[in-house]
């Protein structure tokens, strides 16, 4: 199976409201997509979304990357020799971690499709469903108990809620969301690098007496900070998950290492697809640290691939993949099937994408 051609494209998919981090506040998705064609017909697909506020990758750094380096470096391959092709892809160029997973997600698409088996069994996985968390923006505490309610009326038992815009508020926006769902969900909170180390422990414990029952908090500190990280991991009564901290499986290694973080998110857009992020989950495995597989806000390209990996890795045990019930519209023709938190894999051979609407092609 010959690599012939590489077609890049653009996807906008509105949200279904805006969504509000410590780092950014946006409404609708725009990402690149990644048409990967060979000489047998198949053609892989793969997403990128510019998340410029956590990887550095802008839209024009996205295409740059592929156009330059990454196309240039996978035409004319042959897919079935597959570590070479992988060697090559993370090679050619350094960093650009979301431009390599969309390439790698393709590579990984085309590879399932030439031996007729999905992506999560060809990695030896046999679960075929997951259930998703759903993100709760960070707004003022009254909107965010209001956002909570509807979705637990939408099904979701297990919320993700943004803090440390205004860390002053942090507590009053835990308590008003505990007091408006009661115990109808569990909580896990994402302070997007927002808090200093000691500020961290502070809210934290203050947290924990207040009964809140918090699961866990994802990158209470700056992401080079793994000193601070650790700090608040031996200091909290909260478990501490590294997010953004974790780009690469050397950064995984060197967190667990230094016993900096509970638990790590692996996210394809940080580590530049699956085939780091089955390092940095053999990683864990040798560890025992459990991982959070997570997702910038995407829509179904690139999430169908992260629900593969989950189906297929046992170390996976939270599961934040809500990129595509916080928009307005699937454009995806194929791939998992999403029913709000629950998540049911597809049994197509490769991720099992059969084509995406409205593609605004590049060439
Ligand atoms: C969408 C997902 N639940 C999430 O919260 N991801 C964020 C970053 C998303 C973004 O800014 O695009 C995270 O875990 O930090
Ligand atoms: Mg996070």
């Amino acid at each position: 199976m010959k690599i012939t051609e590489i077609r890049l494209g653009m996807i906008s998919v509105p949200l279904r409201v805006p969504f509000k981090t410590a780092l950014r506040s946006v409404s609708s998705v725009e990402d690149v997509i990644v048409e990967i064609h060979t000489d047998t017909g198949a053609v892989g697909y793969g997403e990128a979304p510019p998340t410029g506020a956590i990887t550095g990758d802008t839209t024009g750094a996205i295409i740059g990357a592929l156009q330059d380096h990454i196309i240039k470096t996978l035409v004319g391959r042959d897919v079935d020799d597959f570590e070479d092709v992988m060697k090559a892809l993370n090679g050619c160029i350094v960093k650009n971690t979301s431009a390599k997973a969309a390439a790698d997600m393709a590579l990984w698409d085309l590879y399932g499709q030439l031996y007729n088996l999905p992506v999560y069994k060809l990695l030896g996985g046999s679960r075929s469903k997951i259930v998703t968390d759903i993100t709760i923006s960070v707004n003022d505490p009254e909107e965010m108990a209001t956002d909570a309610i509807n979705a637990i009326e939408r099904g979701y038992d297990c919320l993700k809620v943004k803090v440390g815009s205004n860390p002053d508020l942090d507590v009053a926006r835990l308590m008003a969301v505990r007091k408006a769902i009661g115990d109808k969900a569990c909580i896990r909170i994402d302070a997007n690098q927002a808090w200093s180390p000691k500020q961290a422990v502070k809210l934290l414990n203050q947290m924990q007496d207040k009964g809140l029952d918090i699961e866990f908090v994802e990158q209470p500190v700056k992401a080079h900070d793994f000193e601070g990280l650790k700090y608040v991991t031996e200091r909290s009564y909260v478990p501490v998950l590294a997010d953004e901290s974790v780009f690469s499986p050397e950064d995984a290694v060197k967190i667990m290492q230094m016993g900096a973080a509970d638990l790590v998110n692996i996210k394809l857009m940080k580590c530049g697809g699956l085939y780091n992020a089955l390092k940095i989950a053999s990683a864990a495995e040798v560890y025992g640290v459990e991982c959070m597989i997570g997702c910038m806000l995407e829509a179904k390209v690139s999430v169908n691939a992260a629900v593969h990996l989950a189906c297929a890795k046992q170390i996976i045990t939270k599961i934040d993949l809500d990129g595509p019930v916080l928009c307005s519209e699937d454009p995806v023709l194929g791939g998992a099937v999403f029913n709000e938190k629950e998540i049911t894999v597809s049994n197509g051979p490769g991720l099992g994408i059969q084509g995406i609407e409205g593609i605004r092609y590049l060439d």
